[in-house]
């Protein structure tokens, strides 16, 4: 994120410091905006940094098996509140050939995906659609769970609730077995 858009992300936290009845000069609060701005700029990077294409592929004696990275931590920010959500994604894929990518890039693909505000299915597919894109499979699957502080926080207020969500590509989507594994592999 440039200067120029920090600048304005500062001026529009002071206005809704004002807005909300606070002072934005008081020792408190007067570097609040500045901090906000460096936050947005972190949490929405993949707004202003480069694509993701770090996508290291390697030989293998795999022979088209299941190879699942779960449990990957992620914080995103829900695009109708700009609230956190965050949990745990679980990818799969099935590798077309004996190439296989470095397992760290699943992990890095997610924190790439999730730095802009979002829905929860939206991120889901976003990943499959990312890992299609540069890596050669015959088959993705991707599941997220996470808790919404928009709905957790404020509003409907189920603390305990945790949202799912499922999306799979080729093999997974055209054979339940695959799909079966999967969901066997991910549960807890
Ligand atoms: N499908 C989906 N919905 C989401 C996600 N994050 C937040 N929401 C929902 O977005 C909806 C926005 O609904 P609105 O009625 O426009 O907003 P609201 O009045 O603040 O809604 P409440 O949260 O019910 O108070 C809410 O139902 C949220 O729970 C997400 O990742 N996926
Ligand atoms: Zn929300």
């Amino acid at each position: 994120m440039d200067k120029k858009q920090q600048a304005i992300i500062e001026a529009a936290v002071t206005q809704i410091l004002t807005a909300i009845g606070e002072d934005p000069k008081r020792s408190g609060l007067k570097d609040t905006p500045k901090r906000v701005a460096r936050m947005y700029g972190e949490v929405f990077s993949s707004l202003t940094e480069p694509v993701f294409d770090d996508y290291a592929l390697f030989d293998s004696r795999n022979e088209e098996d299941m190879v699942l990275v779960k449990d990957i931590q992620f914080y995103s920010m829900c695009e109708h509140h700009l609230l956190p959500f965050f949990g745990k994604a679980h990818i799969a894929y099935i590798p077309d050939g004996n190439q296989v990518l470095g397992l760290s890039k699943l992990p890095r693909l997610v924190e790439y995906c999730a730095k802009r505000p979002s829905v929860q299915e939206d991120l889901t597919m976003m990943i499959a659609e990312e890992l299609s894109k540069n890596v050669p499979v015959k088959g993705i699957a991707v599941s997220i769970e996470a808790a919404h502080m928009c709905m957790t926080m404020r509003g409907v207020k189920t603390p305990d609730s945790l949202t799912k969500t499922f999306h799979y590509r080729g093999l997974f989507k055209e054979n339940s077995e695959w799909k079966n594994d999967f969901l066997q592999a991910i549960r807890n």
